[in-house]
């Protein structure tokens, strides 16, 4: 039964440096430290759960969503759970249309990541509380902007349909997981010696899809493309991220040269808000047999909408830290199989394959029943930081047995990272001045 009055929000800023070993670098990120914004809530219940909330960020980005989580707490505090998810379509309209805040969205950018983790708060704890059924889910979603091509009944009929098979498919992720591929092994900022012990290590572990950063250097891509094909050979799937470096001619002539290697997608060639840049990308690498993948800095549906309208991309990558919540994701989840379009999530940063295993298997068993194409991204940092952290068995997420939305992270961490004070961020600093 859905319990508790909101009676206190906290919100962190939790950093690791994952700069200084390169983790984490791509062509245009080229000194990330892996940081959370992390919420907790709790309620006047009694029962000792408590919702824990994330959104990724990097570094300094950090501070600026702590101060949008703390201007969107006075929605949640005070507020009965159970009135929330009672309405949750309403409340999320409630905080995304926040008059004043909505001003510096709306639904983009640092007012959108922070209503994610607050929301990602709230689904924890009503996940720790209680199950769902279709109907449940489907009021949580707000389907304004997307109805021309999604309507709550579309999307009941795709659940409906769903219900076909799948307790066999529960089954199947309970024994062999949901496939996954790493990006572990090739951050741009790692050296061709990082690259290929950490792939040599990924093939003895049984990967078989394997991610390279590119986009900064055409031949320094083409060596390392080739070192990396070379060691996983012919058969094994390769991708490529760009993270946003070109320019669409750009995109297209780059990929032109690097096709040799045979990805099967390049990753956010260009920029994120240029869907019609995605198409003729797409179009353009459709004889080179080289999809388009993007999703990872989308704003929110309606983008991913006309990405879908557009036949921009070819493998739709959610976040579970960047759309609002699970409520948004549902809704592109949803929109992807109405267009026979595979959700491939990102996943990475701090905790984001902790949330989106959720996402992702609950795709594959309620909604696309496919795993034709389909793979969710894993990156080997930080899970150590989670009480839950998700667990990979040849190279697939086994579905998360504890109840909620995995996101509950060690208080020790927490501490030790929490920014500026905590005593990792003091020693490095201390090394900085001296
Ligand atoms: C800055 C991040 O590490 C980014 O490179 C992640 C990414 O693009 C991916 O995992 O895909
Ligand atoms: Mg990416």
């Amino acid at each position: 039964m859905v319990r508790g009055r909101i009676i206190r929000l906290s919100v962190r800023d939790v950093r690791f440096p994952t700069s200084l070993g390169g983790h984490g670098s791509d062509a245009m990120h080229t000194d990330p430290d892996y940081s959370a914004a992390y919420v907790v809530i709790e309620t006047d219940a009694g029962d000792g759960l408590a919702g824990c909330g994330i959104t990724f960020t990097l570094g300094k980005g950090t501070e600026v969503v702590v101060c949008a989580v703390n201007a969107l707490a006075h929605h949640v505090l005070h507020k009965d759970l159970r009135d929330i998810v009672g309405d949750f379509r309403g409340f999320y309209r409630q905080l995304t249309s926040d008059g004043q805040l909505r001003w510096i969205g709306p639904k983009k950018g640092v007012v959108h990541l922070a209503t994610a983790a607050v929301l990602n708060a709230v689904w924890d704890l009503w996940a720790k509380q209680e199950g769902k059924d279709p109907r449940t889910l489907l009021s949580c979603i707000d389907f304004r902007y997307i109805t021309d091509v999604l309507t709550e009944e579309d999307a009941y009929d795709i659940l409906q349909q769903a219900q076909v098979g799948k307790k066999e498919r529960e089954e199947q992720m309970l024994t062999h997981g949901y496939p996954a591929y790493t990006t572990s092994c090739a951050w741009l900022g790692y050296s061709d010696d990082t690259l290929k012990q950490r792939c040599a290590e990924a093939l003895k572990d049984g990967w078989t899809r394997f991610k390279v950063k590119v986009g900064a250097d055409l031949q320094d891509d083409m060596r390392r493309c080739r070192l990396i094909r070379d060691m996983i050979g012919p058969e094994k799937t390769l991708m490529m991220d760009a993270n946003q470096r070109w320019d669409v001619p750009e995109a297209v002539e780059w990929m032109s040269k690097l096709a040799e290697f045979k990805p099967l997608w390049i990753e956010e060639p260009t920029s994120p808000d240029d869907i019609l840049g995605h198409a003729t990308i797409s179009k353009a690498l459709v004889p080179l047999g080289i999809g388009v993948a993007t999703g990872e800095q989308c704003h929110n549906r309606v983008i991913f909408k006309q990405l879908l309208q557009a036949n921009a991309l070819q493998f739709l990558q959610i976040d579970s830290c960047r759309l609002g919540s699970v409520n948004e994701n549902l809704s592109v989840i949803l929109m992807a199989k109405k267009f026979g379009i595979p959700v491939c999530p990102h996943a990475g940063g701090v905790g984001l394959c902790e949330l989106v295993q959720h996402l992702i298997i609950f795709d594959y068993i309620a909604v696309s029943a496919s795993l034709k194409n389909r793979m969710c991204e894993y990156v080997d940092h930080l899970h150590e930081h989670f009480k839950y952290p998700v667990t990979i068995k040849q190279a697939s997420y086994m579905p998360p047995k504890a109840a909620g939305y995995s996101t509950e992270m060690k208080e020790e961490s927490v501490k030790k990272h929490q920014y500026p004070e905590g005593e990792v961020w003091k020693r490095l600093h201390a090394a900085h001045e001296n």
